[in-house]
């Protein structure tokens, strides 16, 4: 089979696959590891020989699979072959998302079959087939390697209950693997689609996901990440894919991470993962198969569910799942017991055996598991950074601020700074959340230590800030503002109305690509004081402690430690792929300022700038004219009088047919119109532009401020005119009285010399 290892083409540059070029092979070192064709038969992802493990026994080898190179024991990683390690030529390349059509070795993509944070899967055809072909779309550190990881478990399960490893190039500059399409619907599809699924459908289930985890555990992984939009529900079988080994790690617009944290057993809420950590996320799925609904668990409130917790349950389902979401791990039954279970039950065994159900020793399989998988995937702890004190400082189970993390309204709040890669700025959000509901929520940890245990729990990877902002709440608040994103605080579209037939239930994300939304009511605000002391996860300012003070931050609901975590609340007048491209664009260091002019509308943006300023140049005019209005202001030039508005008023006059006198005033009111009329463009234009018509407020903020500005221009100008009429009026009558006054007078003195005259002529001697 060598020649097989020959006929591979070597590892290219990075850069795109060259159309028809074969690279579907892994190309391990020379003289470790062989690589098979595509098209004769499926490709593994061999690794080095090294020491054989019961793992290795139980891997293809033994699903009657033919072998040659050893299985790695344990994680994959760097220095696995296929898993370019940092000696390896390759480096990961940007993030590339292949459009359909293109071509990756022998596999046309001819459609999108979904994606999380961390990679896409696309329906493929090859010569042999349709295939599921994922490729890794995610370049942040350690990415690469979990991604080989990934496509060495599948080649080591061998299609037990996962899908069927067929090739891979993981050295490619757009590294992918291709496995068997699994035909069907997700469970999450189908019980949004059809609805709780009868009994005996759920035991199948059962039974299947028992034995793939069973499979998994032989080969010391766990999958961590059992949930319905995990399994597909093929015609003859459930298959459990997407091994959770990188789950998480991808950018932090994942939609994923709440469903994931739905069905999380509560001891991976403090990394503490256990070998039946899995056992409790299938027990949680189980419920919400027979039910359609998950049940408020109470976990963190350190007690086991019951049965009025479960709500209405198949009463043979019900010990079953009671038993398999127990709060301590060690309490719940080994899957080998579990599986005996679901068999008696399946067979409609009259009583059952409630032995199988009991808590029982760690099996000798089970031993070992955990460490494994901790230090092999290097998550969740991965999220961690070294620097942190919770590296030196484990969470202890049972902290207060464990509780948290089921904090919907901090957590979608979160989400939204995390996503749009601020994680500076979550640590002051943290902060500003601790002085509303308490220091002690925080149990003495600091807001940076908090951040980096949430992103633990998340699985959140650090985030890049956008080019040209601060990583600080101020700078997020201002990428939000630039890119016309709802504020914190800002009222937006509702979260979509839950269920009210039952407080205690709540429903479950039937989906992961569901529409998002937000928690409007934790509302961070400006956070105190900026008080920066130190450093922590690298560069990053953090505030001084828990316990600082500082002011409320508005109306801030006090969180409910013992219900479940629902997702975690994205914005919700963005979609998720406005999100991704956004932290994309941010995470390329390629990006160019010219692409973040492009972003923000080029040529056109300079012109929407202009044009904005236009409805602001008008209210400042509307304002002066208000000022004008104040007695011994209307010296100052009218506003009015200029041509553009003077022009206005004649219009306003001739198409109303208004007597002329009435242009001056409506030269007047023309600004303010003007202003609403050029405002309403404007913010049309813009909402048009950026997809974002629900972002409507500072259109009818502008226009109640123009509003009031004609109304108070209106009352004013009514009493300057009725006060200029009674002034008019009372200068007539002063002037006519005036005039009356002197008329009487002349005419009395005029009557006066008459008399006088003609007494005077009456008296002279020669006139008698
Ligand atoms: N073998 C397969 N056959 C058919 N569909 C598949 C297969 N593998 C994955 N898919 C589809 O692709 C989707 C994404 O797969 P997967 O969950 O493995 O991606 P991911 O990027 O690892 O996601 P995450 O962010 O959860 O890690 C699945 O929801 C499923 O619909």
């Amino acid at each position: 089979m060598s020649d097989e290892t020959t006929r591979t083409p070597a590892v290219g540059p990075a850069g795109p696959p060259a159309r028809g070029v074969d690279r579907t092979a892994v190309v391990p070192p020379p003289g470790t590891a062989r690589v098979m064709p595509p098209q004769t038969s499926p490709t593994r992802v061999v690794a080095p020989s090294g020491p054989q493990t019961p793992a290795g026994r139980t891997g293809s080898a033994q699903a009657g699979v033919p072998r040659t190179g050893a299985v790695p024991s344990g994680p994959v990683g760097p220095g696995v072959p296929g898993a370019p390690s940092s000696a390896a030529p390759t480096t990961p390349a940007p993030p590339r998302i292949p459009a359909t059509g293109e071509v990756l070795g022998p596999y046309q993509l001819v459609g999108s079959l979904g994606h999380g944070g961390f990679a896409h899967v696309y329906r493929a055809l090859g010569q042999g087939g349709e295939v599921a072909l994922k490729v890794l779309t995610n370049a942040e550190h350690g990415s690469l390697d979990r991604f080989v990881g990934e496509a060495a478990l599948l080649d080591r399960l061998a299609g037990r209950g996962f899908p069927r490893l067929v090739s891979a190039d993981l050295r490619s500059a757009t590294p992918w693997f291709a496995m068997e399409l699994v035909p069907g619907p997700t469970l999450a599809q189908r019980v949004s689609a059809e609805g709780p699924l009868p009994p005996h459908e759920v035991l199948r289930v059962a039974d299947d996901v028992l034995d793939a985890l069973a499979v998994l555990q032989e080969e010391h992984f766990l999958h961590r990440d059992v949930k319905p939009a995990n399994i597909i529900a093929a015609p003859d079988r459930y298959v459990l894919i997407d091994l959770g080994i990188a789950k998480g790690h991808g950018t932090s617009t994942s939609t994923h991470a709440a469903g994931t944290i739905s069905y999380m057993a509560p001891e991976l809420f403090v990394r503490k993962p256990h070998a039946r950590s899995d056992v409790f996320s299938l027990g949680l799925l189980l419920i919400f198969l027979a039910t359609g609904q998950l049940p408020n668990d109470l976990n963190f409130a350190g007690r086991d569910l019951t049965p009025a917790d479960v709500g209405p349950l198949d009463q043979r389902l019900l010990p079953l799942v009671l038993a398999m979401t127990r709060h301590r791990p060690e309490d719940r039954p080994p899957l080998h017991n579990l599986s005996r279970t679901v068999a008696e039950l399946s067979a409609g065994g009259a009583g059952l055996d409630p032995s199988l159900l009991a808590a029982a020793d760690a099996t000798t399989v089970e031993r070992g598991l955990v460490t494994e998988v901790l230090t092999g995937s290097g998550a969740p702890t991965g999220a961690v950074a070294p620097t942190s004190p919770l590296a030196s400082n484990p969470v202890q189970q049972g902290e207060p601020m464990t509780n948290l993390v089921y904090d919907q309204q901090l957590m979608g709040r979160l989400h939204q700074v995390h996503g749009d890669g601020f994680d500076g700025a979550a640590t002051e959000v943290i902060s500003v959340y601790l002085s509303a509901v308490g220091p002690q929520r925080a149990g003495g940890r600091a807001p940076a230590e908090i951040k980096d245990y949430l992103w633990a729990a998340m699985r959140w990877a650090p985030a890049f800030t956008p080019e040209g902002y601060a990583d600080t709440y101020d700078g997020w608040v201002a990428y939000r503002q630039r890119h016309g994103l709802p504020l914190p605080g800002v009222p937006t579209t509702p979260a979509p109305p839950r269920p009210a037939a039952d407080p205690t239930r709540r429903t479950a994300p039937v989906t992961h690509q569901q529409a998002t939304q937000v928690a409007p009511a934790f509302r961070p605000g400006p956070p105190p004081g900026r008080m920066m002391q130190g450093q922590t996860s690298g560069t990053r300012p953090v505030p001084a402690s828990a316990t600082a003070p500082g002011p409320m931050p508005g109306p801030a609901t006090a969180p409910q430690p013992a219900a479940r975590p629902q997702p975690p609340a994205p914005a919700p007048t963005r979609r998720d792929d406005d999100l991704r491209e956004d932290s994309r664009g941010a995470r390329d260091p390629a990006r160019s300022r010219d692409d973040q002019r492009r972003d923000t509308g080029g040529g056109f943006g300079v012109v929407a700038t202009l044009a904005g300023w236009i409805p602001r140049i008008l209210l400042a005019l509307a304002v002066y004219q208000l000022v004008r209005l104040l007695p011994g202001f209307d010296v100052m030039p009218n506003a009015a009088a200029l041509p553009l508005f003077a022009a206005l008023g004649d219009l306003g006059v001739v198409l109303l047919n208004l007597d002329p006198v009435w242009a001056p005033r409506l030269a007047e009111l023309s600004i303010p119109l003007l202003g609403i009329v050029t405002s309403a463009i404007v913010n049309l234009f813009r909402a048009v532009r950026t997809r974002r018509g629900g972002r409507t407020w500072p259109f009818w903020l502008v226009v109640v401020v123009w509003v009031i500005v004609i109304a108070v221009q209106g009352v004013v100008g009514y009493a300057q005119q009725v006060t200029q009429d009674a002034r008019d009026s009372l200068q007539e009558q002063r002037e006519q009285l005036q005039e009356d006054f002197e008329q009487g007078v002349q005419d009395t003195t005029d009557d006066v010399r008459d008399s006088l005259w003609k007494s005077l002529e009456d008296a002279l001697p020669w006139n008698n």
